[in-house]
């Protein structure tokens, strides 16, 4: 097969000024090497590729996924960030390496099937998952044909006492129900992870390690700070679950005696390699700390809304200069990995968070977070636009499809009448792994009796645990519900601007009854 790839027909999308221009693109060896007007000359033995009638953008990056979580979508309703942290593990322990791998090549190939072509995926912690699991996820990413940061959650303190006075808070008859720590040491999670990081396998422009110390209030400094030195070490990428709810940053408040960012920054975390996930419960200190330091969010919207965290200043982290990317979140709390659904997201809660319409994220810059930005935050320098030197991630929209007809502004259309059903083609280094709307490799109907299978065990085998957990489930929400009405009382949240404000949005109505 010849080296070089020609591109032509296509309207190539240009967000920035709104348009489409018809462009042709010569690909070599996987790498953009031109683009032009079309009949752009191309070597005679150049494969061609028809891309007439199409729409081409970027693959699309999501910058913030849980690959571990596929097999959990829609599996509830009404549950705040706490329930889920409380009811998911319940409920999806114990997953044998094949669940581990199915998880997260479904997770990879609905990514793929949506149009992107780079995943930046908290998954499965150590030990929770050993080394040699990680490299078979790892695997499934390569399997998929997309590419991944997966960044394995580290946690050296339970849920239960990542709050102070939460499990003295239970009637007596519950707290045996809590169960004992007695897990794994910092220096062994720390270990394991220097250990990974050595042997991992993986071509890291595909598929790379990154590490997250998954919320702060679960980690000790020890853990942050030695995850930290990993990452310098390593060259790679840090994500961390801040500001997600207001009863984490309540609790950090009183733990830290100060925000929860500003704790992470003291302790020299932040960098250009280091991502906030969530920043819904952010001040302006805070978000000027992390443009200060290069750093990064990834705005979860649609997760955001799905677990009534609340609304992220997205305004706010653009004006300060944080470099912004836009995620799914884990199937858990988005129940699909659909970006498009991310951006529309996105957009829509700028809107409903703010009266004054100048402030509203425009469809360029969201467009712009979903592609450049989430590439930036992954450190995937080599991907994130279509550009002479950048690898071919291109995704083909069918302009013969209801979402297209017609294009009045193609960027404005990408996020708010796309869906993701007018993906046509999809490649990854010059090589399609969609198309004509078809995953090249993936068994739909096999991955679906393989999903069913592994849901029934699941619930067989957790049983006793789901029980466990749903008898404690309301006296811990009660807690959680008494600790995040505090922002009534500390003066700091009394005027958080985190936009749940009373000027902005419904969230006026948690005031204490
Ligand atoms: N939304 C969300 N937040 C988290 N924080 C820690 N784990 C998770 C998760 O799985 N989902």
């Amino acid at each position: 097969m010849s080296e070089y790839l020609i591109i032509r027909g296509g309207r190539l999308l240009d967000a920035a000024n709104r348009s489409a221009p018809f462009r042709d693109i010569l690909v070599k060896d996987g790498a953009i090497l031109e683009i032009g007007a079309p009949g752009l000359a191309a070597p005679p033995e150049a494969q061609l590729v028809d891309a007439s009638r199409h729409l081409l953008h970027p693959g699309l990056v999501n910058g913030h996924t849980h690959g571990s979580g596929a097999l959990t979508r829609g599996f509830r309703d009404r549950f705040n960030l706490e329930l889920l942290l409380i009811a998911t593990p319940a409920r999806f322990a114990n997953q044998t390496l094949e669940m581990k791998y199915l998880n997260t090549y479904l997770g990879a190939v609905e990514m793929a099937m949506k149009g992107c072509t780079v995943a930046y995926d908290l998954t499965f912690g150590l030990p929770v998952a050993s080394i040699e699991e990680l490299e078979v996820m790892g695997q499934a990413y390569r399997d998929a044909g997309i590419r991944a940061v997966m960044a394995p959650m580290l946690a050296d303190i339970s849920f239960y006492r990542g709050f102070p006075g939460l499990i003295e808070s239970l009637p007596a008859h519950l707290q045996p129900l809590v169960g004992t720590d007695g897990g794994p040491s910092t220096e062994r999670i720390l270990a394991l992870m220097a250990e990974a990081l050595q042997k991992w396998p993986h071509d890291r422009d595909h598929v790379k390690l990154g590490i997250a110390p998954t919320i702060p209030l679960h980690c000790t400094d020890e853990l942050m700070q030695g995850s930290d030195r990993l990452v310098r070490e390593y060259d790679t990428v840090m994500q961390s679950h801040i500001g997600e709810s207001k009863m984490q940053s309540v609790a950090a408040l009183e733990r830290y005696g100060k925000t929860m960012l500003a704790h992470v920054d003291d302790l020299g975390l932040l960098g250009p390699h280091f991502s906030v996930a969530h920043g819904i419960w952010l001040d302006d200190d805070d978000m000027r700390r992390l443009a200060d330091k290069g750093a990064s969010i990834s705005h979860n919207a649609g997760s955001n809304m799905r677990l009534g965290s609340g609304i992220a200043d997205s305004r706010r982290m653009l004006q300060l200069g944080v470099n912004v990317a836009i995620g799914t979140d884990g199937a858990t709390s988005s129940d699909n990995q659909n970006m498009y659904e991310a951006m529309r997201a996105a957009a829509q809660v700028s809107y409903v968070r703010q009266p004054d319409h100048r402030l509203w994220l425009t469809a360029p810059e969201i467009v712009d977070a979903a592609t450049r930005g989430g590439a930036q935050m992954a450190g995937f320098h080599h991907v994130g636009a279509i550009e002479v030197g950048k690898r071919a991630d291109i995704v083909f929209l069918a302009l013969d499809h209801p979402n297209w007809m017609p294009i009045n502004d193609p960027a404005n259309q990408l996020v708010f009448a796309e869906d993701a059903t007018a993906v046509r083609h999809v490649m990854v280094d010059g090589d399609f792994i969609v198309r004509d709307g078809r995953h090249v490799k993936a068994d739909l109907a096999a991955l679906s009796v393989q999903a069913e299978a592994a849901r029934d065990t699941l619930l067989e085998v957790n049983a006793a645990d789901i029980e466990r957990v749903g008898k404690l489930e309301e006296a811990v929400m009660d807690f959680c519900r008494g600790l995040s009405m505090q922002s009534y009382r500390v003066e700091r949240y009394a005027a958080f601007p985190c936009g749940c404000g009373p000027a902005a949005s419904g969230f006026v109505a948690d005031a204490p009854a």
